[in-house]
């Protein structure tokens, strides 16, 4: 049966064979450095990775309505410590002159959340302003995923390495990931459970990564759950993309961190 995730990876492989007509090429090196592990190691609290995002795949449209630099400035008033920017346009509606209005907007770092496959992808996301980008396990051969990751961390890019099982887990640490996202969302089934954090918490903490819990995170019932886990940091979309008070959605998500969160 094709996913969702297979038909995304589908349109990824279109859209490279454009880029690869273009001439994109700007190395990160002389870029201002903008770090989420610095922010990571100093915080004494859950780390907010709040995320632009105008629709999805398992929800349709989110909210079209709000300008990326209005949400962005709110974001970084409330005190996130990154801000995520799909930029994938046929599923998420995003694009990549969302992530430049963020960067141009605010002086936190910036994610690249899209589907990446091939090297060509990280020069085009380093070029439109990430600091961050992300790869995703269940996307990649366990070869690519090495190739892409030391690619991206040459160019002086942090690397959200996004996992949804043990097995993942396992080849995602080979790598040498110094953060982990576990996505609670099944990118086939679109299924969310908070449980996918908790079970897989414990040996991303033994292997001295950071632990990022994305998706599915709507109330500080959900936010206390996965820092009782030992989430270092937790990424939030819809539930602040839909917010009617986005500043009290935020602060509601400021928990402090759990003893021994930090690896
Ligand atoms: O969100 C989806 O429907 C989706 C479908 C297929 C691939 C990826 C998808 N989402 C990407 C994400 O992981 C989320 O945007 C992110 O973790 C925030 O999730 P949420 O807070 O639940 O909006």
């Amino acid at each position: 049966m094709t996913t969702i995730l297979d038909r995304i990876i589908e349109q990824k492989k279109q859209e490279l064979a454009l880029l690869q007509n273009q001439s994109v090429f700007y190395p990160a090196i002389d870029r201002e450095k903008r770090s989420l592990l610095d922010k990571l190691q100093k915080s004494q609290q859950i780390s907010i990775i709040a995320e632009f995002k105008r629709a999805s795949p398992s929800k349709g449209m989110i909210n079209n309505g709000v300008e990326p630099a209005v949400q962005a400035s709110i974001y970084e008033q409330s005190g996130a410590s990154a801000i995520s920017v799909l930029t994938d346009q046929t599923f998420f509606k995003g694009s990549f002159e969302d992530l430049i209005a963020v960067r141009e907007t605010v002086q936190l770092p910036i994610l690249c959340k899209d589907f990446i496959i091939d090297p060509l992808q990280i020069n085009n996301a380093c070029a439109h302003g990430a600091d961050i980008i992300l790869l995703i396990v269940a996307a990649l051969e366990e070869k690519k995923l090495t190739e892409l990751y030391q690619y991206a961390t040459n160019l002086g890019l942090e690397v959200l390495v996004e996992v949804h099982n043990q097995a993942e887990l396992e080849t995602a640490l080979k790598t040498g990931a110094k953060l982990i996202g576990v996505n609670n969302r099944d990118l086939k089934t679109f299924q969310v459970s908070l449980e996918v954090t908790e079970k897989l918490a414990a040996a991303v903490k033994q292997s001295g990564a950071f632990l990022i819990s994305e998706s599915g995170l709507h109330s500080q019932e959900d936010v206390n759950r996965v820092r009782n886990a030992g989430a270092n940091g937790i990424l939030v979309g819809e539930a602040f993309m839909k917010s009617a008070n986005l500043k009290k959605t935020f602060s509601d998500f400021q928990l402090p961190l759990i003893e021994g969160a930090r690896p």
